[in-house]
Order: structure tokens, then sequence, then C-alpha cells
């Protein structure tokens, strides 16, 4: 298992060991004590996520929800590829409105950890494209909300990405006030 912090230093990109034989592999695709060895403040899942994008170029996010229902998010690729990103928007941060990616595959079998206080998103690189994520807080659809995915400087690798219409009515970044706290998630 390999721990690494990226350049926003709470975002960690983890490669669970594959242990591969004739048949195929075993991973621990997730595991209590690697994120508490990492001092990641040790989170409790109440949910896991599955979802899957027919089309290469389908971006989803930028999403959050809002304190008291803040989402840690830890992300994998199931099937195919993708381009997975997180944005700090922590009011105080030192590192406020800044993006950090990671591709994600099938392949790779990397993972990414985006705590609470961070955007979320992502952008499919091969058809039929599946993530699973485990989340820290339920799904709650009041506190459900985004930034629009061009309004960071975020390098997507696609111009034109297909997006819902929920995602496409997203506010720009600067017309936007984070309900998020430094310290405080
Ligand atoms: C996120 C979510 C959605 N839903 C429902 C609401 C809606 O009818 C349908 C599709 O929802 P969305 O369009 O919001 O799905 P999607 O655009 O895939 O939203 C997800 O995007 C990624 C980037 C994230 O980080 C997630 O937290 C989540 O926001 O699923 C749930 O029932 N539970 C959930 O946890």
């Amino acid at each position: 298992m390999k721990i690494e912090a990226l350049t926003l230093p709470e975002v960690l990109l983890i490669t669970p060991a594959r242990h591969g034989d004739a048949r195929g592999f075993f991973s621990e695709s997730w595991n209590q004590k690697t994120l508490q060895n990492a001092g990641v403040n040790l989170p409790v899942f109440v949910q896991d996520n599955h979802s899957m994008s027919h089309k290469v170029g389908i971006l989803r996010g930028l999403h959050y929800q809002s304190p008291p229902f803040a989402q840690g998010k830890l992300v994998r690729c199931g099937r195919g590829c993708l381009f997975d990103v997180a944005v700090d928007v922590r009011t105080g941060s030192p590192t406020y409105g800044k993006w950090v990616g990671a591709e994600l595959s099938y392949e790779n079998g990397r993972q990414l950890w985006v705590p609470p206080g961070f955007l979320h998103g992502f952008v499919t690189r091969t058809p039929d494209t599946e993530i699973i994520y485990k989340c820290t807080a339920h799904y709650d659809r009041e506190s459900d909300g985004g930034v629009l995915w061009n309004s960071l400087g975020i390098d997507w690798g696609i111009d034109n990405p297909i997006l819902s219409e929920k995602d496409e009515k997203l506010p720009e970044f600067a017309n936007w006030a984070s309900p998020f706290q430094f310290g405080a998630v």
C-alpha cells in the first residue's frame, strides 16, 4: 500500500497492493488502518456510491455537500479510466482555490482521498467508465451544491465535456460563497 500526499497535502493518492496469481489479483481496496497511519482523521464511511458513465468526456462535478453534511470521499475507478479532481474551498486555507488531479483507472488501481471541504469532480477517459467511492456522510439533497467545472482553471484535458443539465447551471467560482471554513471541517 503506497500513500502519497499531492500538491494539496491533505489530498492523498493511495495505491493498494495487488497480489497477482494465475487467477488474477487480490487487493485490499479499503483498510481502516491505512488512512489512520497516514495521519488522516479516521474517517467513518457511511455510504458507498457507484456510477457509470457511457461516453468518453462525461464530466460530473464540481460537487460538494454543505456542513453539517460535508463529505470526505475515497474514490477509485472500477472500470476504464478517469481523471479525478479535488479543489480546496476551505475559506482561510493557504491553498484556497487550488486544485489537484490524478488519473484513476482499473489498471492502476489508484484511489484518491478527497477530504471534506474540497470540491470533487471527474471526467471519463474511456467508454462505460465506472467510479466507486466511499463517503463519510450520507447524501442530503438540500445540502447538495456545486461550482462550474471550467471556472477554476483546471486542466481537464478536454474542452467540451458532456455535462448534466444541473452541472451546466452551476455558479462560477468567482460568484460562489464557500460554506467551508479552514479548520472547521
Ligand atoms: C449523489 C447522490 C445522488 N442521488 C440521486 C440524485 C439524482 O436523482 C441521481 C443523480 O444524482 P447526481 O446528478 O447528483 O449524480 P452525480 O452527478 O454523479 O453526482 C456525484 O458527482 C460526484 C462528482 C460526486 O462527488 C458525488 O458526491 C455526487 O455529487 O442520483 C442519490 O440518490 N444519492 C446520492 O448520494
